[in-house]
């Protein structure tokens, strides 16, 4: 059976409120897959769901194709949203004490501890109680807490929240390097473009509903625009005569435009070229965040 994480027609509700709706999706071995959805719209419900700190009211969780078991969510990494180490004690302790209730023997502990500590630059600070720590380092310190047990599974809620953009390299460093090894990842961002330029897979949750999902490249493409960039010497203003141009964005000597069904790109780009030299010219692909904006209209 493949390595998959599999969310089946999960439904839940808070009093009168259906926060999930028939909420599907795969979190496949050996991807990064992103979590994004405005405030409020489940994420954060569904990944306790996945870790069994919550019951859906129906639908199923599956790992390699078995519902979920006790022993299964034992062996995952959960960074949940409230952060939840213990502010007195040293970042050190902590993943020793976390490894060990994961069962690790000493040895494996104190390897893996070490080199999470140095692949997250908190070598230095390990034995400080955590409360010593800048917020940054805190963040790290919580992911390290949610990978020293070599989990075969990651969810991870915000976990680049906070961080500054060197240190949201660092935890991909090591986030990448988990997902080769063939853990699947599911993360939750409000970063559009650090999710965009990490995940392989995106889900996308409004209100309770999944309202897209699939591969970053394979959306990019179902939502792609028949829209082009155009850069030349001089201007671009000849565009608004163009036939089939309809222009987005023109500011001197680079334009946007969509071209109408039907319509020539390289009759745009000839008639571009009759007028001078073309610096650039091609098809625009969609950027996550209109993606996002487009399905959750
Ligand atoms: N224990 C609870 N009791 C009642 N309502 C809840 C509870 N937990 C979550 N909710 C509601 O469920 C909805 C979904 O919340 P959830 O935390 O899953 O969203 P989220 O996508 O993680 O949002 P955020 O990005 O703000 O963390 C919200 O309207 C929230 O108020």
């Amino acid at each position: 059976m493949s390595k998959v994480l599999h969310l089946e027609a999960i439904n839940r509700r808070f009093g009168d409120r259906q926060v999930l709706q028939d909420v599907t999706f795969d979190v496949v071995a050996g991807r990064m897959t992103g979590f994004v959805g405005a405030n409020g719209a489940g994420k954060t419900t569904s990944m306790r769901i996945i870790l069994g700190v919550l019951a859906p009211d129906s639908g199923e969780v599956t790992w390699q194709g078995s519902p979920l078991t006790r022993e299964d969510r034992r062996r995952f990494g959960y960074m949940p949203e409230e952060r939840g180490l213990y502010p007195k004690m040293s970042v050190r302790d902590q993943l020793t004490y976390l490894g060990r209730l994961h069962g690790l023997t000493a040895a494996a502990v104190r390897r893996n501890a070490d080199e999470l500590l140095e692949w997250l630059s908190l070598g230095q600070r390990a034995d400080d109680p955590l409360e010593q720590l800048s917020l940054g380092n805190q963040q790290r310190a919580q992911i390290a807490a949610a990978l020293v047990h070599d989990p075969e599974v990651l969810v991870l809620d915000e976990p680049f929240s906070g961080l500054d953009p060197l240190a949201v390299d660092t935890v991909v460093g090591v986030l990448r390097e988990r997902t080769a090894r063939g853990v699947p990842v599911l993360f939750s961002s409000h970063q559009l473009d650090v999710v965009e330029r990490l995940c392989d897979d995106l889900v996308i949750i409004a209100g309770g509903t999944i309202r897209a999902a699939g591969s970053r490249d394979g959306l990019r493409d179902q939502f792609a625009l028949p829209r082009y960039a155009l850069r030349v010497d001089g201007d671009t203003g000849w565009l608004r005569d163009q036939p089939g141009v309809s222009l987005v964005d023109l500011d001197g000597d680079r334009a946007v435009f969509d071209l109408a069904a039907g319509a020539d790109d390289q009759a745009v780009l000839r008639a571009a070229l009759s007028r001078g030299p073309v610096r650039s010219f091609g098809p625009v692909t969609p950027s996550l965040a209109e993606i996002f904006r487009e399905v959750t209209r």
